[in-house]
């Protein structure tokens, strides 16, 4: 009994904060300088107000300032747990059946990659929540049992890749689609799913899936990432006490660097992948902005990669 009032008093204040706050949540991340802009002699045009952290101001070439407004602003000195501990409330959600998705969005070389992956000494938030998801099943082990699944698949050229299968079966694989589940959710026939029990499974798991993704250089990011990267974590939960079962996706994307091409020079395959790119950012941005204004129509159907959010 006790159990079950803890549990709908998450399930309550949770509902309170998604009402407060918005079912939709901006954070801005400005990353440090790197030494090819140092040594060039650049310096940040980003500005940041002490007393508020949500709020920056960009200094434009014709001396204007523009302000920005966020849900929560990030400093370059910002470290990835910081970053972490902003998400962290939203991803775990998931764990009482709600439906999450986080979209890492910006230019290239501006650090969504390094935000969701991360390196091996500083993990990002994709390995970060998995951790999280772990220490609270294992705090709840009395309660509820819960499973954990990975999927990683990547969108490249309006093509879906699973990112888990062996780079050798390639030849054979047949092409994902997405498919409408009987309960409203997008499903992926054939995706691959991986259980996954502890954080040690993880990390690899994680990389190997990285490094099956389409990558190239651009005159913005020497290793910039072509594709948007998605990475869905499924949850079964079994409430031990009331035999109530749960299913519930949490879907964490590493989007394409929404670069003008003008701007970085492309050609060729470079330039079919930038509009490939840009396209779907537009028809993701579309959908989000009618999500917020809370418009009855919801462009979900004008590209395929709106269907996950
Ligand atoms: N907050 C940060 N602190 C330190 N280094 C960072 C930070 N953010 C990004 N970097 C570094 O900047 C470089 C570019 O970052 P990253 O590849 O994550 O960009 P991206 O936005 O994913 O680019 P693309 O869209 O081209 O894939 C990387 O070398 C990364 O390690």
């Amino acid at each position: 009994m006790k159990y079950l009032e803890v549990s709908s008093e998450r399930k309550r204040i949770y509902n309170e904060l998604i009402e407060i706050k918005g079912n939709i949540r901006v954070f801005c991340r400005c990353r440090p300088l790197n030494s090819a802009e140092m040594a060039n002699g650049l310096a940040s045009v980003v500005e940041f107000d002490p007393a508020q952290d949500n709020e920056l101001q960009v200094n434009c070439s014709d001396s204007s300032k523009k302000q920005f407004k966020f849900d929560h602003v990030f400093k370059p000195e910002d470290d990835q747990e910081a970053v972490f501990a902003q998400t962290k409330p939203v991803v775990v959600s998931v764990l009482d059946g709600y439906n999450v998705c986080i979209f890492a969005y910006g230019q290239t070389g501006t650090g969504k990659t390094f935000t969701m992956e991360g390196t091996q000494e500083n993990r990002g938030v994709n390995y970060r929540t998995l951790e999280e998801l772990f220490r609270i099943s294992e705090d709840r082990r009395g309660t509820m049992r819960y499973e954990l699944s990975v999927s990683m698949l990547e969108v490249y050229n309006e093509r879906i890749r699973d990112l888990l299968v062996e780079s050798s079966d390639e030849p054979v694989k047949k092409r994902l689609e997405i498919k409408q589940a009987a309960e409203g959710t997008q499903e992926v026939p054939g995706l691959m799913e991986v259980r996954v029990f502890s954080t040690e499974d993880v990390w690899e798991l994680l990389r190997s899936g990285s490094r099956a993704r389409s990558v190239g250089s651009t005159s913005a990011n020497e290793m910039s990432s072509r594709s948007h990267c998605l990475l869905r974590v499924t949850v079964r939960g079994d409430n031990l006490i009331n035999g109530h079962k749960t299913k519930s996706h949490l879907w964490m994307v590493d989007l394409a660097g929404s670069e003008r091409v003008g701007r970085i020079e492309v050609e060729g395959e470079r330039l079919k992948e930038s509009q490939f790119i840009n396209k779907s950012l537009s028809a993701l941005g579309d959908v989000i902005s009618a999500l917020a204004s809370k418009t009855a129509h919801v462009p979900y159907r004008s590209h395929f990669l709106s269907l996950f959010s």
